[in-house]
């Protein structure tokens, strides 16, 4: 492990065994590095394992080989160091958007004033100001999806981990969505692993792209973006954007066979 990683995960795979005793192995020898801070993007094609690994990389499936590490510490010995968002902002109807965002520190014991203070510090953040008393039903869905990022960072997690999270919403809440992100990721301060299927997305935003491929899934590409901060649209226009797009598309395409 680089001494500087926030995230190390060392030659994992997953192998799921069916009722019936059939083995189907899903990830293989992955291994891969996250720095402190750092946005990684995660593309492959449909069912080449993207969200068995980020659930590997929270801890909700356990590694068959392989260890995750969270600050040096395993993953499977318990690590509060995560949050994590979905492609379903999935908010609890009957509580407000403020109690729905301090729901893993109430889990916890730990919500007081200072908590909810923080909170609401949050979704000022993410353009949600004189909202905490609102309930998910009177907002849009991006504005559902931004009540779902500040319940994942409420802990200040030093990873978020993030599942196809803006694919339900209209391309243009995508995109604004896409440009808020960057914004809440520097001032949380930590380091964020992005799924998605939208490779213009997964450039955009990340400063690596590892694209995942082959059966069993492992790391056929890991792309360095060298893009300026902050992204804004012009970037989706330049020729380096371009040319990063073609590159991850090439990943992909191999893998498949269809290039
Ligand atoms: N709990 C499970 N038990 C058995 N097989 C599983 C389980 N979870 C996932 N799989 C299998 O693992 C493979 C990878 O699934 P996964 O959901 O990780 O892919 P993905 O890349 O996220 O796909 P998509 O892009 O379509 O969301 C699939 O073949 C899926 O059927």
């Amino acid at each position: 492990m680089n001494t500087h990683s926030a995230i190390s995960v060392d030659n994992v795979g997953v192998t799921f065994r069916s009722r019936d005793g059939e083995t189907n192995t899903v990830l293989s020898g992955v291994d891969f590095d996250v720095e402190h801070g750092q946005f990684v993007s995660i593309v492959g094609q449909s069912g080449s394992g993207k969200t068995t690994l980020l659930k590997t990389i929270s801890g909700l499936q356990p590694a068959t080989d392989g260890e995750v590490r969270i600050k040096d510490k395993p993953i499977a010995e318990g690590v509060d160091e995560i949050g994590m968002v979905f492609q379903s902002p999935v908010l609890l109807p009957w509580r407000n958007n403020l109690d729905n965002v301090l729901l893993p520190l109430e889990f916890r014991g730990n919500r007081d004033r200072t908590a909810e203070a923080y909170a609401r510090e949050l979704l000022d953040m993410v353009g949600l100001e004189g909202k905490a008393k609102r309930y998910s039903y009177e907002l849009s869905g991006g504005m559902q999806q931004r009540v779902a990022i500040c319940r994942a960072l409420v802990s200040n997690p030093e990873l978020l981990l993030m599942d196809e999270p803006f694919g339900a919403l209209d391309a243009m809440t995508r995109d604004s969505m896409n440009f808020e992100i960057q914004r809440i990721w520097r001032q949380a301060g930590c380091s964020v692993l992005f799924v998605t299927h939208s490779i213009s997305e997964a450039v955009w935003l990340g400063d690596r792209v590892v694209v995942i491929g082959g059966r069993p899934g492992r790391i056929v590409a890991d792309i360095t973006v060298d893009l300026p901060r902050l992204r804004t649209k012009e970037h989706r226009y330049s020729p380096e954007f371009a040319d990063l797009v073609g590159e991850v598309e090439s990943h992909i395409g191999v893998t498949a066979g269809i290039s």
